[in-house]
């Protein structure tokens, strides 16, 4: 295959991950505690001398920076072409186009209301898109202010990762990201795996090469972590159909992206990649000139958020094993366009849209990673000198997406937890069952209660009948009935008088001692019905939940109980 043309094999690509000889991502053992079985103390990859604990936290310091900077004008509107032909297949031929071909993800799809239909999900807000430069030179002409020198840009040598061509010029449109969130699209199906197989395809190196494990190893991480980024958003704003409400689902997540701990850990690396990019190129950016229309904070924001990265994050270094002239990195190079070009064959405007955006970021990081040596005037010349104003704002950009990932995967382990704890709980009531123990412990109450006034009610049956001939054992404690005289009976009147005497006396003793014992048990007796009561309405409330979990997702209601 000549990796310089836009040509794909298609016909050899297997599915994610399979042609690149990385082993297929390994589910945790069902019997783990653990969200994603990942120690967040272990460093991230050989090439990273960082943990998972230490992004989170650098992640942390940046966040709120972040988000504010992606929201300001120099960040939020990116150019680009977004409507090119797919350059490696015809997207009408081979592909299933027809809008069914998307209903994988909800059920009964047609019945939804017109806005929840995929096209108008993955739509892009028309009125955010100026799609004519004309339009964008009154109020934006601040946006060609900073790095005007695109257009004389130098391509030999070609130390491009992506196609710059493809970020401005003739055809591109302007699209304020903020108003086009990346999120659930209802895209997918045969045409989103058939995309993300060629992707994933392009991780075939030329053979013989030093150093290629590493770098194909690094290649899979990145395109891995950028399938999980995008599961994670989509699982983190999600479209319930039932509800109409956009928020997190635990269970998607879980199902794309947290039973899978590599894919975690590949969302962690490209954050250090990108990371150690931008840390790369911080002196330049000090000395970036923004032009008077921009909020004098911008600047100040970059370099909060940079002063937080460090260099340990990611060792470039290691991925070529020292080679940075060998044919492996040309091949990385290539190979890493052709997936940026891929991204024009998505058929979703909004996820392509995304797509592009983050491939421009990634190559733009790669750029500055692989080909900015910074003993080399050269080399800075090529690198930093020639960076474009939307090469910085992809950049960010896909830093911000993976930031959020990150806290995402946070938000969703803390979720995790809740429910796992609340699983353990339901399990543990339907086992152990305490608050069973105490309804039981109710309703024996209650029988004894309902025996209680049985037996009242017999008592009075039975003192009848003993007025008869029947004699009965006590009833309430030692309450003792009058013994019916016994027939031919020697005993004196006197004497059966005498015993008539005691009984009464001893039975009206023990009717106070009941009495009295009432009042005292009354409290203990209320406060048992009320637990048993809430019990009860406990057990079903929980249990109705644990069951509906339990069918719809059979592995996480095995995860809660262990
Ligand atoms: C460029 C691009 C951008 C997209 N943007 C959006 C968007 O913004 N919103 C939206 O709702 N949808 C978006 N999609 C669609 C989304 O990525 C999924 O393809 C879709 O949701 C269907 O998911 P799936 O579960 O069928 O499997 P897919 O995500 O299509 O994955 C196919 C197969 O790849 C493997 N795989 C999955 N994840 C990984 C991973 N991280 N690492 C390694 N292997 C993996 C699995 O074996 C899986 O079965 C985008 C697709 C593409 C190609």
């Amino acid at each position: 295959q000549n990796v310089t043309e836009p040509t794909l094999d298609t016909k050899s690509i297997s599915f994610a991950g399979n042609t690149s000889n990385v082993p297929p991502p390994v589910p945790p053992p069902l019997n783990s505690t653990y969200f994603c079985t990942i120690d967040k103390g272990e460093v991230i990859s050989p090439t990273c001398d960082v943990t998972f604990d230490e992004i989170n936290d650098i992640n942390h310091k940046i966040r709120k920076d972040l988000v504010n900077l992606v929201h300001t004008d120099f960040f939020k509107y990116f150019r680009l072409h977004l409507y090119k032909q797919c350059p490696f297949w015809n997207q009408n031929n081979g592909f299933c186009v027809s809008r069914s071909c998307a209903v994988d993800v909800v059920e009964d799809w047609d019945s939804l209301p017109e806005y929840f239909q995929p096209e108008v999900l993955g739509g892009l807000q028309e009125n955010e898109t100026i799609s004519d430069e004309g339009s964008v030179t009154e109020d934006c002409k601040f946006l060609d202010d900073l790095c005007a020198n695109d257009k004389k840009r130098m391509i030999e040598p070609d130390i491009e990762y992506c196609d710059v061509n493809d970020l401005h010029g003739e055809g591109s449109v302007l699209v304020d990201l903020t108003a086009n969130p990346e999120r659930f699209t209802g895209y997918g199906g045969q045409e989103a795996s058939q995309i993300w197989s060629s992707i994933y395809g392009e991780n075939c190196f030329s053979k013989g090469e030093t150093g290629q494990s590493l770098a194909k190893d690094a290649f899979y991480r990145l395109v891995s972590g950028l399938h999980a980024s995008i599961a994670t958003h989509l699982s983190n704003d999600h479209l319930n159909t039932e509800t109409g409400k956009w928020g997190p689902d635990l269970d998607l997540f879980m199902a794309r992206v947290g039973n899978f701990p590599d894919r975690v850990s590949n969302m962690y690396f490209n954050y250090a990649v990108v990371s150690k990019a931008l840390w790369k190129i911080k002196p330049y950016l000090d000395h970036l000139r923004f032009c008077d229309s921009y909020d004098p904070s911008v600047k100040a924001t970059i370099m909060n958020i940079l002063s937080q990265l460090n260099s340990k994050v990611f060792n470039e270094d290691l991925i070529f094993e020292g080679e940075l002239s060998s044919k492996l990195k040309d091949d990385f190079r290539i190979r890493f366009k052709n997936v940026t070009k891929i991204m024009d064959c998505v058929h979703c405007d909004r996820c392509r849209m995304w797509g592009k955006v983050q491939t421009t970021g990634y190559a733009t990081s790669l750029k500055i990673l692989f080909e900015l040596d910074e003993s080399d005037e050269n080399s800075k010349q090529h690198v930093v000198d020639k960076l474009t104003k939307y090469e910085l704002i992809a950049l960010f950009n896909t830093f911000d997406r993976l930031s959020k990932s990150i806290e995402s995967v946070n938000g969703f382990e803390k979720m995790y937890n809740v429910r796992l704890e609340g699983g353990k709980i339901a399990s543990f009531f339907k086992q152990n069952n305490f608050f069973k123990l105490l309804g039981r412990a109710g309703k024996s109450i209650s029988e004894s209660v309902q025996g209680i006034s049985r037996s009242g009610e017999q008592v009075s049956d039975e003192s009848t009948t003993s007025k008869g001939q029947k004699t009965s054992g006590p009833v309430f404690g030692d309450l003792k009935l009058p013994e019916a005289k016994p027939r031919n009976s020697n005993e004196s009147s006197t004497n059966i008088w005498v015993k008539a005497w005691h009984t009464e006396i001893h039975n009206v003793g023990e009717a106070f001692k009941f009495i009295f014992r009432s009042y005292i048990d009354l409290p203990r007796n209320l406060y048992t019905l009320v637990l048993s009561t809430i019990n009860s309405m406990w057990n079903s409330f929980v249990g109705a939940r644990y069951w509906n979990w339990e069918e719809e997702n059979p592995i996480v209601y095995n995860l809660n109980t262990w």
